[in-house]
Parts: C-alpha cells; structure tokens; sequence
C-alpha cells in the first residue's frame, strides 16, 4: 500500500494552488500546506503498517487495500471498517474533517452499485468500478467539490445572470466533455490526489448542463484551486498553536477554465436523475457521513477531556456547579458516541448486499450538529474563562530568561508547572478561540449541507415517522365517542 513518503512525493506535481494573487509552487515548500499534508503522510503510513489493522483483502483488486475504503458485506466489516475510521480519526484527535476516507467512503458505495449510473450511450457505470479500484490500489486521496458557489440561493444556476459560474458542460468531444465554472469548497484539495466533482443540490430542468459527476487529478491543465487565507503560517509554534499547525485543512473554490474531462473519468453526464440517485441510492451519504460522525465523535471527546483537565487545573472539578457543566458536556459526547453505535447496530443490508449503518440514528445526531458542536464549544469557553487569555504571547516569553521567572510565578497552578499550564490553555485557545477554531464551528455547522437542509431532507425524511403515526392511529382507534359514552375504558364499566 502507498505510504506517506510516496504521497508526499506525488504533490509535486504542477498543480494550480491560488494564494494571494499568486500561484503557490511546490505545495509541500509552502507554510500553508507543508504540515498538514505531513499529517495526511502519518495517516498513509499508519494504514500501510498492517500492525494497525487498517488492511483487508480487497476482492475487487486481488490485494491488500486500505479498510476505510471497503464497502461493508457483513455486520463484522461494518465494525472493522468503523474501528479502521476511529484509527485515524484518534491520530488527529477528530480535527481533520476530510481525511482520505471521507470521499474514498463514498466511491465505496459508488463501487458497489455501478447499476445506478447505467447510460445507454457510454459506459459511466464501467467507469465508476474502474475508478473504485484505481482508489483501492493506489490508496488515493479523495476532496470533494459537491455545492453549486454561493451566488445566490433564490434560483439555481440556469437563473444566474451570466453562464457557467456553476461547474457546467460546456461542450462534449471525441475524448470527453469540456467543462467551465466553479464550484465549493473542496476541503483538502489543495493536497489531495484528485477531485471528485457533481452537484449534490436538487438541480431543475433547465439545469441540466449541471449535472455532471467526475474526478480528476487535481494536477489537471485549466483547474485552479482558489484557497481561503491559511491559518498555519500564522502559527508562532506547535506549543502556541498545536492544532492549528498540524491540521490546518486547506478549502478552496474550485475554478475550471474549460477543462478537459476524459471520457474514462465521467460517471454523469447531462442527467438530472442520476444525479439525485448517485447519492442516495448507492447509500454513499448515509456511508460517507457515518465517517464524519465517527470523527465528530472522536472529536468530542478530545474536547471533554481537555475541559475536564481545566477544571482539574483550575480547582474547580470540586464545585457541583462545575460537576453540572461537566455532566452537561458528557450527555453531549455521549450522545453522539452513542448515535454511531445505534446506527452500526441497526444497520440494514440493501439489495447489493452491502451493510449500511442505520439512518435513523445517523441523521438524527446529525440534525443536532449545528447545536451540539457550539454548545460544547460554549462550555468549554465558560470553564477557561480568561486563563485562556492570561498566557504568554508566545513560546518566546517561556524561553526568554527575562520573561521566564514571571512566567513561572505567575502562570500556573498548585501540583502544574508553568509549561503544562500554558500548554494547556493554549491548546483550549486553539479549540475555542483561534481562527482555526472559528473555521471549525463553521465546518461542524455547514459540513453536510446548511443545517435546514439536514434536518428536513435527512432527518426528517430518515426518522421513520409513517411507523410511529401508525401505531398512534392503533391507539387512537382504540376508543371512540361510543366507547366513552357506554363507560368502556374510563374504569366505570359496570358501574
Ligand atoms: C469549513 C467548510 C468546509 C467545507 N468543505 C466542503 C467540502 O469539502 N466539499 C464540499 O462540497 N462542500 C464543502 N463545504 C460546503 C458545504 O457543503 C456548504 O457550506 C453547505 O452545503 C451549505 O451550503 P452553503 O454554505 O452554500 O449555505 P446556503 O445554502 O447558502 O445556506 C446558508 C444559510 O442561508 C439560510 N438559507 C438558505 N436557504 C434556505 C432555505 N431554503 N430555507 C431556510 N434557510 C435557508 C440558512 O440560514 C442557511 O444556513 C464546506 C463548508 C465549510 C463551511
């Protein structure tokens, strides 16, 4: 299986990174990227170490295959697979939301139920297996640019003024369809092998120049990668910023200038239909986002243990009111554990025998997560109170033999040196108040679709409501104005 020297090697290779007006050279070379394109390596070595028990037998290409990217046959693969996802989500402690097993997740389902992407004329659901397996044994690095650019959210994009601001075909060739617009906002792009690209917004008829679906290397002639301002080169240290200098995930606005799309890489050309199915009736959404509710777990409870330490720190664990707080924090974390577990023990296998994780349970944590995250957050800012401002600007004021013998006197706690109390508050400043923090509350919120679109396309429509009305009505057939009128049912039967 690639390891991270290998991948790391393949980012040289002429792609389009835009900063600040200005292509970016050798990704790796720039602060922007370097670190955290080292912490996608750790995660490729980890899963090519078979000590970790990240591989398995892949059928599809006769070999050894990274485990996150396995479609589940059987109850024990779903487990295998969620523990191969826990590996590495703890490695980043839950703060890397599109590691290579998000995406890779969804061609899993894609890979298994080719069907769904049929076409009379061309051969796309051949593609979406040959491109499966090319996942599966070059272990590659998937982003994702899936949501129309936020123009504007009246219309969809045959209403915009001026054409093809949303990724659209432009015309189709003898080697494939040629491609203009742009699209949001691929995670992780700017360090990934490949970009899958389609529309995951319900489209109209006159949209159909919009519906398409395809991945390419990301190294493609006429693809620009527009990226938000990084947070890492801001970074004074690892001591000042631990998260922010490991996981700092790029997210860009994805630009194609006519792009040549080969044939080989279409797996939706010009069908509104597909479209909506490719992702739910492949189960590739309830898949891919079970991923991201295991490394939302992961997550929470690397928060709850750093808020518990606080309050450790600080003499305050002892307070029942801090207890309160501290037990409102676990409900949440819990909770959320709790939903992956229930989703894996009601999965359901579909008619292409691949086991899915139970909806229900899945999209009901995920409609809370636009509250749950910043209410943790939200405690979390209570319990440091301003100790998370009363640290020192830098690491420099920890080194200085001036600045030290304050620092040591000042900032810290009875049994807690000055070093691991700062550490610590600073690792709080990062998950609270840093902006990579504020990226990552607007991640958690928006990451599956804005929170009206998860609760009332995928909770509510997942929840099994028909069921529960049937068994009201049962309850409510069960009496009548004749049976309380003849005394049935009111105790007075009888009387
Ligand atoms: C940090 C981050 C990383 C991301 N990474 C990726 C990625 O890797 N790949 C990818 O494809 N996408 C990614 N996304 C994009 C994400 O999928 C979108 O942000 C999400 O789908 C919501 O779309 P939007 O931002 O355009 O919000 P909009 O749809 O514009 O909604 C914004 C707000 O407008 C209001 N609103 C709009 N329409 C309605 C309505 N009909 N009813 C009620 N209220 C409405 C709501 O308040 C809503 O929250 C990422 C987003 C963020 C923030």
């Amino acid at each position: 299986m690639r390891t991270g020297k290998q991948y790391l090697k393949s980012l040289n290779d002429g792609r389009t990174v835009i900063l600040d007006g200005e292509v970016v050279g050798h990704v790796l070379e720039h602060p922007a990227f370097a670190n955290v394109a080292r912490t996608m390596a750790e995660l490729f070595d980890i899963a090519a170490d078979p000590a970790n028990g990240m591989q398995f037998h892949s059928e599809e290409i006769n070999g050894p295959a990274n485990r996150t990217f396995a479609a589940p046959r059987t109850q024990e693969e779903l487990v295998l697979r969620r523990q191969a996802i826990e590996k590495w989500a703890k490695h980043t402690h839950g703060w890397v939301g599109r590691s290579p097993d998000h995406v890779g997740t969804f061609f899993a389902a894609f890979g298994s139920h080719p069907d769904v992407f049929k076409n009379e004329e061309r051969d796309f659901a051949g593609n979406v297996e040959r491109y499966y397996r090319k996942v599966l044994s070059e272990n590659l690095y998937l982003s994702y640019a899936i949501i129309p650019p936020q123009v504007s959210r009246a219309t969809t994009a045959s209403g915009w003024e001026g054409e093809y601001l949303q990724v659209g075909v432009v015309r189709e060739t003898e080697e494939g369809i040629i491609v203009r617009g742009s699209q949001m906002l691929a995670t992780g792009a700017a360090i990934a092998d490949e970009v899958f690209v389609t529309c995951i917004k319900p489209l109209g008829p006159d949209d159909v120049d919009f519906a398409v679906s395809f991945a390419i290397p990301v190294a493609t002639d006429g693809l620009k990668l527009y990226c938000r301002r990084p947070f890492a080169p801001a970074a004074t240290s690892e001591f000042d910023y631990p998260l922010t200098s490991h996981y700092d995930e790029p997210d860009a606005l994805v630009v194609f200038d006519d792009v040549l799309i080969p044939w080989d890489r279409v797996f939706i050309n010009r069908n509104i239909d597909t479209l909506r199915r490719q992702f739910f009736d492949t189960g590739a959404h309830a898949l891919g986002n079970w991923q991201a509710q295991i490394r939302f777990s992961t997550k929470l409870k690397f928060i709850a243990s750093v808020a518990r330490k606080v309050t450790q720190v600080n003499g305050t664990d002892k307070i029942p009111g801090v207890q309160e707080k501290l037990g409102e924090l676990a409900a949440i974390v819990q909770s959320v554990e709790s939903a992956v577990l229930a989703a894996e023990y009601t999965a359901t296998t579909d008619d292409a025998g691949m086991r899915l994780p139970g909806k229900s349970a899945l999209y009901g944590a995920m409609g809370l997560q636009s509250e749950t995250y910043p209410r943790v957050i939200s405690i979390l800012r209570d319990l440091v109170g301003g100790g998370v401002l009363q640290l020192p600007s830098s690491i420099a004021d920890m080194t200085s033999s001036v600045t030290r013998p304050d620092m040591e006197r000042y900032v810290q706690s009875p049994g807690v040196a000055s070093e691991e109390r700062v550490k610590l508050f600073k690792l709080a400043w990062d998950i609270i108040g840093s902006e990579f923090a504020g990226r990552h509350q607007q991640y958690e919120m928006f990451y599956a679709g804005a929170p009206f679109v998860v609760r009332g396309a995928y909770t509510y429509r997942n929840y099994g409501y028909d069921a529960l009305v049937a068994e009201l009505d049962t309850f409510l057939g069960s009496y009548s104005v004749d049976s309380t009128v003849n005394g049935a049912g009111t105790g007075m039967e009888g009387a």
